[in-house]
């Protein structure tokens, strides 16, 4: 099967174009185990599909390094919209990608040489309520902001935003200390998220600059979540640390990431995408 490895600020997948391409239903979660490990595979954080769309100019299908499947990736979003331009699976700079979680809208900037140099996304309006989280909370239909919920004889203060996949957010006052190892496996599985949930430490600088560290949902530390980005941008804003319309500038430890949440209610996200390497791998 040929492959194409790409990655978003260090957030690195495995991406098949399926558009020539056939892989059974069946087999994909555990395809993106086998290529997502770096003994016995090709190493990534996980695997990302690309198909043909019904109701968008391509679809991205994006599995966890564990195998779970999800419904949105930020960083993939960049990665697919590089690739469809540069593989002529769309003729326009901008134009729709399908995810699980919604179609969105990607533009890329190109070079003298039409190569993609960066991406910006549309990524739609977060989702709040428990209910859409999912978060299990008495009053389904509230927001969860700076909520407090018991982890390990602690008490941590979470912000859960759905950039259509699941995210709790805190905010800390040093990102050196956030306890991503330690902490992140307790949230992520907590039995308050029926789904399970992407985990996110912030560190406000200023109203336009977040440092930010993140604990995958069915990947672990990874170098950057680009909806996990959003989410805090969002979190921030609710918390009152940010203003909406402000351009903030998330530190992520791979690189930065430009995200605004507009006055509309739409997160744009603008950031960088770019090729490893590709070739050809047994299955
Ligand atoms: N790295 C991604 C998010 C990938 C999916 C996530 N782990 C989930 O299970 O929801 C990003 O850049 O957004």
């Amino acid at each position: 099967m040929k492959f194409t490895k790409m990655h978003g600020l260090g957030n690195s997948y495995v991406y098949v174009n399926m558009f020539n391409e056939n892989l059974p239903e069946k087999q994909l979660s555990e395809t993106a185990v086998r290529l997502a490990d770096k003994n016995k595979g090709i190493g990534s954080d996980g695997m990302i599909l690309i198909y043909p769309s019904q109701t968008a100019a391509v679809k991205m299908r994006v599995f966890n390094n564990d195998g779970s499947e999800a419904k949105n990736c930020g960083n993939g979003l960049r990665c697919v919209a590089k690739y469809s331009y540069e593989h002529g699976l769309v003729t326009t700079t901008s134009f729709t990608i399908e995810t699980l979680g919604g179609n969105v809208e990607a533009t890329v900037s190109v070079d003298h040489e039409n190569c993609v140099q960066s991406v910006t996304v549309n990524m739609g309006q977060p989702r709040l309520l428990a209910k859409e989280i999912p978060m299990k909370n008495e009053h389904s239909e509230a927001m969860i902001v700076n909520e407090v919920i018991p982890v390990y004889h602690q008490d941590i203060r979470v912000t859960a935003v759905s950039m259509g996949n699941p995210h709790a957010v805190q905010f800390i006052d040093s990102i050196e200390k956030a306890p991503v190892k330690e902490i992140g496996p307790l949230i992520e599985k907590h039995d308050r998220f029926p789904e399970w949930v992407n985990v996110e430490w912030v560190e406000v600088v200023s109203p336009k600059e977040i440092h930010f560290r993140v604990w995958e949902r069915g990947s672990g530390i990874t170098q950057a979540c680009g909806t996990g980005a959003c989410a805090a941008v969002v979190a921030g804003v609710l918390n009152g640390h940010l203003e909406k319309e402000s351009e903030v500038t998330v530190h992520l430890l791979g690189g930065d990431l430009q995200i605004t949440w507009k006055d509309d209610g739409d997160v744009w996200m603008k950031g960088p995408a770019e090729y490893i390497c590709s070739g050809d791998v047994c299955l």
